[in-house]
């Protein structure tokens, strides 16, 4: 392994951090974001929604229980850089197969240690997501400033065809085959599929580019919107195949990009979040079962409500309380529509579920990969909806 080198982290608004380099050595840019999950760094690490942003680890100590073949999301790593406090000096676990710090200089992903995280969290919470450059090429922070408030930003980022499958591929079920569902890749999770095959799910996975007739090649029981990187506003293809499903009455199930796409078909907009949700213990209140979840999030865009207010306060009052007593229902072409679950913390629209078509969506992540498990039983809602789904058409 390289050396560690003198590195430095800086912010748009000018904030600068030093530390030295961790992983590869060079230059990275990217959004700044922070999250709060205490374990599962290498799930976060591939889970490709991360492309485009320099993920800073709320957790203290990262890197201690290494890396191993079994927990990648997906086939590499996909944040554009990574920032934490206090590299592991030995990972020890009985999975481990190689430390974090070697297998980030193998896959060329440009990191920081030694920074104090806490004050670039508390700095992002205040001020919002930005962008930012990480170097261990100049100790320079305004040169490097200069090259930061130059790259891309996070809104109106398109980055789906950057992340998706090249071609498609088919994911077994486990045990007899029960169902058929067409994935469309705008940058899955392998849990997805994975939890999919457990219910006798057979999951054929396809390209972002994918049409209508292509998905419904497969004669799927379901269509799934994966989640993904950018920004949701951009993904208009996939949009408009999601509204030729839903007047098909093609059962249709999203998982957070996924939700924001079902939104939009809708009618929903999209907004930015200031510094979105990004953790493994985000309480989530299920209005159907009136059952709080925890869950893992990772998203920073969210749904409009259906009046287009864009909840964005910290309430602080973890009360559920408040959302008792009646599901918000909006008005769409597809029928009526329920905002069917909402996120404690802010009150953000967490998922949808339509009552006149067979779709919903939630903005979190039941495959939760790393995290709890609570939320898994929406996949077995998945199940329940293609079997009601295929009651409606024998009855047709
Ligand atoms: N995990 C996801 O699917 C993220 C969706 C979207 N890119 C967001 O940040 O909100």
């Amino acid at each position: 392994m390289t050396a560690r080198k003198p590195a430095i982290l800086v912010l748009e608004d000018g904030r600068a951090f030093r530390g030295e380099s961790y992983g590869a050595v060079g230059e990275t840019f990217g959004e700044a974001v922070f999250n709060t999950a205490m374990t599962g760094y290498q799930e976060t690490l591939t889970d490709p929604s991360y492309y485009g942003q320099v993920v800073c680890q709320t957790a203290p100590q990262i890197g201690n229980t290494g890396i191993n073949s079994e927990d990648d999301e997906s086939d590499r790593v996909w944040v554009a850089g990574y920032a934490i406090a206090d590299p592991s000096p030995r990972p020890s676990n009985w999975r481990s197969e190689k430390g974090l710090e070697e297998w980030l200089e193998e896959q060329g992903v440009v990191g920081i240690c030694g920074i104090d995280t806490r004050a670039l969290t508390r700095h992002l919470r205040e001020r919002g997501a930005m962008r930012v450059g990480v170097s261990s090429a100049t100790e320079d922070a305004a040169e490097l400033l200069e090259r930061v408030k130059a790259s891309p930003e996070m809104a109106g980022a398109s980055f789906v065809d950057e992340v998706t499958t090249a071609e498609r591929y088919t994911v077994a079920a486990e045990g007899e085959k029960r169902y058929t569902v067409a994935a469309l890749d705008l940058g899955i999770k392998r849990n997805t599929p994975r939890s999919m095959a457990a219910r006798g799910i057979e999951t054929h996975v396809f390209p972002a580019s994918a049409t209508a007739e292509d998905l419904l090649s497969t004669e799927p029981d379901a269509v799934f919107l994966s989640n993904g990187p950018g920004d949701p506003a951009t993904a208009g293809d996939q949009v408009a195949l999601t509204r030729e499903l839903l007047r098909r009455r093609v059962p249709v199930f999203g998982i957070c990009f996924g939700n924001q796409i079902l939104g939009r078909a809708l009618g929903l907009g999209t907004y930015k979040l200031k510094y979105g949700h990004r953790g493994i213990n985000q309480p989530v209140f299920d209005r159907h079962t009136e059952k709080v979840e925890v869950t893992a999030h990772n998203h920073g865009f969210a749904l409009e409500m259906p009046d287009g207010a864009r909840p964005a306060t910290v309430s602080g009052d973890f009360d559920p309380s408040a959302h008792r007593g009646g599901t918000p229902v909006f008005s769409t072409e597809f029928g009526e529509v329920e905002v069917s679950h909402v996120c404690l913390n802010d009150n953000v629209v967490e998922g949808l579920t339509c009552r006149e078509v067979p779709a919903f969506s939630v903005q979190y992540h039941p495959e939760a990969a790393a995290g709890p498990h609570d939320a898994d039983y929406l996949f077995d809602r998945l199940v329940r909806l293609i079997e009601s789904s295929k009651g409606a058409e024998q009855n047709a």
